[in-house]
C-alpha cells in the first residue's frame, strides 16, 4: 500500500493532520472489526464446540455453497457428516445454529415467546402485510390468535367447503377445456414453453398445473378467506391480485443490497426500488382491504343491533367470523384488534393461504405423475365414492387419499424451513448428542440472547433417524404404521413439521388439508397426470415457499408442466 507508506503519511500529517488521522484510522478500524467478527466472536460463541463445515469463504462463509445447492441437500449431507445439530458460517463470520433434532426443536417451538422470528423477518413481513398474525409477536400475537382461532375451527372450515368444491370443479372445467382444445381457450397457451417432440399426443396436453392450481387457490382464499372474488380462474387480471403479486415479488427478490440489508440491518436506510414497489403496492392493497372490512363491520353491527335485513347473511368467510369475534359486546377493549390489525389479516391470508396450498398440490400431482401405481390406486379409491361432493367425513374416510397427502407433505412440504432468534439466554437439550469439535459429546446447546436458529422443516421431515433408511422414497404406505415413526416430531399434524408446531403453528392447516383433498378428489377422478416424455429436470427453488422450475427453462419462470389426459367418463 504505497499511499499509506510512513513517509507519505508523515508529510501529509504536517500538511493536513485531520486527513492523515482519518487515513490512518481506517485500516485500524477495519482490523478491529475483522478481529471482532472472527477470532473474538468465535472465541466468545456459546456453542463454539458444535461441529460443522469449514467456511468456504472468509467473507461469505457457507452462504454461496448453500445458495448453489438444491434446497435442503447440503444440509442433509452435513447432517450425515456432523450429526443433527451443528453450526456453519454466514456473512462476515456470523454463525448459524442448525438443528433437526426433534427434542431441540420441541423446546424452541414450545417456548415461542423466547424464540420469536428475527426482527428483520417480522419487519419485512409487516412492511408487506401489516401487523397481522404472521408478523405479530408476544402479547400482540396471542391477542390476535385468540380472536382469529374460531375462524379456523372445524365447523368454520366445514361452512366454507362448498367454495372449495365449486372452485375445484371450475378448475376441472378449465383443464378439460385445454385438453379438449376448447375454442374459448385457444388463445391461451397452457404452459410457458411449447411441448417438446413426443410431449403431447392425441388426448394429452402439456399443462403448467402450478399456474392453474395457483389461480384456484387464490380464488378459494379470496372467497373463503374474506368474501372477495378474485376471479383468477376466469379472468387474468385483478387489482388486488396484481398489487399483491408485485409486493410479494419485490419482497422476495434477492439483490446484493437485499442480502447486505438482511444481514446488516444498519444499511436498511438505503432506499431501493424494491422498497418503493412494496410501499406503493401495500397502499393499494390496503385500500381494498379497508373497503372490505368496513362493509363487513357495518353488516355485523347491524346484526348485533338486530337491524340486519331479514334473510341477509353476514358471511361465513374467515374475515367475517373474526370481525364478529372482535366486535363481541363482552370483549374487553384491550383484547380487541384494531382496524389496521384486522386489515393485515387479509394480506396475511393471501400470503399464507394461497401459494402454500397450490404449491402442495403442485408437488402432489408431480409425485403422482412419477408414481403411476400410486395414482392408479388413488383413482380407484376416489372413483369408488358415489357422490361428486362427499361430506368432510366421507372424504376423511378415504384412507389412501389421506396417506398420499401425508407422504407428499412429508417429502415436499411447501415451506422448507423457518428462522427463530433467542430473546433470552437458554440451554436447549438435544435428544441425540453430537460429537463436539473437542471430541466430547454435546448433549445440550447453550444459546445466548440474540442468536439465530434455523428450523429445517424439510430436513426433519426427511430425516433417516426418524423415518428410516428409505426416508427419501415416496411411499404413502409408510403411514400404515399410523404415522408413528421411530421418533416423535414436535409438529402439529402427522408427526411432520410441515405445518410447524407449538403456539406459532399453522393456523390454516385444517383449511389447507380439506382444500387439498377436495382438489385431488375432483382432479384424479377426471384426469391422469403424467411426467412429460422429454423428462424435464424439475428443480425446487426456495423463496419462502419451495416451488418448481425447469432446468434449461429458467427464463420461463416457475412452472410445473405435466401431461394431462382426460379419463373416459
Ligand atoms: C399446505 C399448506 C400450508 C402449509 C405447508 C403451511 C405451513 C405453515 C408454516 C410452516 C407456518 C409457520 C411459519 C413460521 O412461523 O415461520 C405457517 C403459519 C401460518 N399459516 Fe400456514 N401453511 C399452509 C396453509 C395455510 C392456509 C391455507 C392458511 C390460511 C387460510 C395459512 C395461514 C397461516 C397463518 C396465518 C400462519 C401464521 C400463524 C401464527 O404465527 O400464529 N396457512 N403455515
Amino acid at each position: 500500500m504505497p499511499v499509506y507508506s510512513l513517509p507519505v503519511i508523515g508529510s501529509l500529517y504536517e500538511a493536513h493532520p485531520t486527513i492523515a488521522a482519518i487515513l490512518v484510522s481506517i485500516p485500524v478500524l477495519v482490523a478491529l472489526v475483522i478481529l471482532y467478527l472472527y477470532p473474538y466472536s468465535e472465541y466468545t460463541l456459546s456453542f463454539r464446540n458444535l461441529p460443522g463445515p469449514k467456511p468456504a469463504s472468509f467473507f461469505w462463509g457457507n452462504i454461496k455453497q448453500l445458495m448453489a445447492a438444491r434446497p435442503g441437500l447440503l444440509h442433509a449431507e452435513w447432517v450425515a457428516q456432523y450429526g443433527s445439530t451443528m453450526r456453519y458460517r454466514l456473512l462476515l463470520g456470523n454463525n448459524r445454529l442448525f438443528s433437526s433434532d426433534p427434542v431441540f426443536l420441541g423446546y424452541v417451538l414450545q417456548h415461542a415467546d423466547d424464540f420469536p422470528k428475527p426482527e428483520r423477518t417480522s419487519k419485512a413481513l409487516a412492511r408487506m402485510l401489516g401487523n397481522g398474525l404472521l408478523s405479530a409477536e408476544d402479547v400482540v400475537h396471542r391477542r390476535q390468535r385468540k380472536i382469529i382461532n374460531p375462524a379456523f375451527s372445524p365447523q368454520a372450515i366445514r361452512d366454507v367447503t362448498p367454495i372449495f368444491w365449486d372452485k375445484a370443479y371450475e378448475l376441472k372445467g378449465k383443464l378439460m377445456g385445454f385438453v379438449e382444445r376448447d375454442e374459448n381457450l385457444i388463445s391461451e397457451m397452457p404452459s410457458p414453453t411449447p411441448p417438446a417432440a413426443g410431449d403431447e399426443d392425441k388426448g394429452g396436453r402439456k399443462i403448467d398445473v402450478m399456474k392453474y392450481l395457483g389461480q384456484m387457490a387464490l380464488d378459494i382464499i379470496g372467497l373463503a378467506g374474506f368474501g372477495y372474488d378474485f376471479q383468477a380462474l376466469s379472468h387474468t387480471h385483478n387489482e388486488l391480485a396484481d398489487n399483491f403479486s408485485a409486493m410479494f415479488s419485490a419482497s422476495t427478490r434477492i439483490t446484493p443490497l437485499a442480502i447486505l440489508q438482511n444481514f446488516l440491518p444498519f444499511f436498511s436506510f438505503i432506499p431501493s426500488k424494491n422498497k418503493s414497489i412494496i410501499k406503493k403496492s401495500h397502499a393499494a392493497t390496503m385500500r381494498v382491504a379497508q373497503d372490505l372490512v368496513e362493509r363487513k363491520k357495518r353488516a355485523i353491527a347491524a346484526e348485533y343491533t338486530g337491524a340486519l335485513e331479514k334473510g341477509s347473511d353476514i358471511g361465513k368467510d374467515l374475515l367475517s367470523i373474526l370481525i364478529k369475534a372482535n366486535m363481541a359486546p363482552d370483549l374487553r377493549p384491550d383484547q380487541k384488534m384494531t382496524d389496521a390489525e384486522v386489515m393485515a389479516q387479509i394480506t396475511t391470508f393471501i400470503l399464507a393461504g394461497n401459494e402454500t396450498s397450490s404449491t402442495a398440490l403442485t408437488w402432489i400431482l408431480y409425485r403422482l405423475g412419477l408414481n403411476p401405481d400410486v395414482q392408479k390406486r388413488l383413482r380407484e379409491e376416489v372413483q369408488s365414492v358415489s357422490s361428486d361432493t362427499p361430506s368432510t367425513e366421507e372424504l376423511n374416510a378415504l384412507t389412501y387419499l389421506d396417506k398420499v397427502v401425508h407422504e407428499s407433505l412429508r417429502l415436499d412440504g411447501p415451506v422448507p424451513g423457518t428462522m427463530r432468534k433467542a430473546k433470552v439466554d437458554a440451554v436447549i437439550p438435544l435428544g441425540t448428542p453430537v460429537v463436539g469439535r473437542d471430541g466430547t459429546l454435546v448433549d445440550s446447546v447453550p444459546v445466548k440472547k440474540g442468536m439465530e436458529i434455523f428450523i429445517p422443516i424439510t430436513n426433519v421431515n426427511k430425516s433417516k433417524d426418524i423415518w428410516g433408511d428409505d426416508a427419501e422414497a415416496f411411499n404413502p404406505d409408510r403411514f400404515d404404521r399410523n404415522g408413528l415413526p421411530a421418533r416423535h416430531v414436535p409438529g402439529t399434524w402427522g408427526n411432520l413439521l410441515s405445518f410447524l408446531g407449538g403456539a406459532r403453528n399453522c393456523i390454516g392447516y385444517r383449511f389447507a388439508l380439506v382444500e387439498i383433498k377436495i382438489t385431488l378428489f375432483v382432479l384424479i377422478r377426471a384426469f391422469s397426470f403424467e411426467e412429460l416424455a422429454s423428462k424435464p429436470d424439475v428443480e425446487p427453488k426456495s423463496s419462502i415457499v419451495m416451488r418448481p422450475r425447469i432446468v434449461g427453462e429458467e427464463a420461463a419462470g416457475l412452472q410445473m408442466p405435466l401431461l394431462v389426459r382426460a379419463l373416459d367418463e
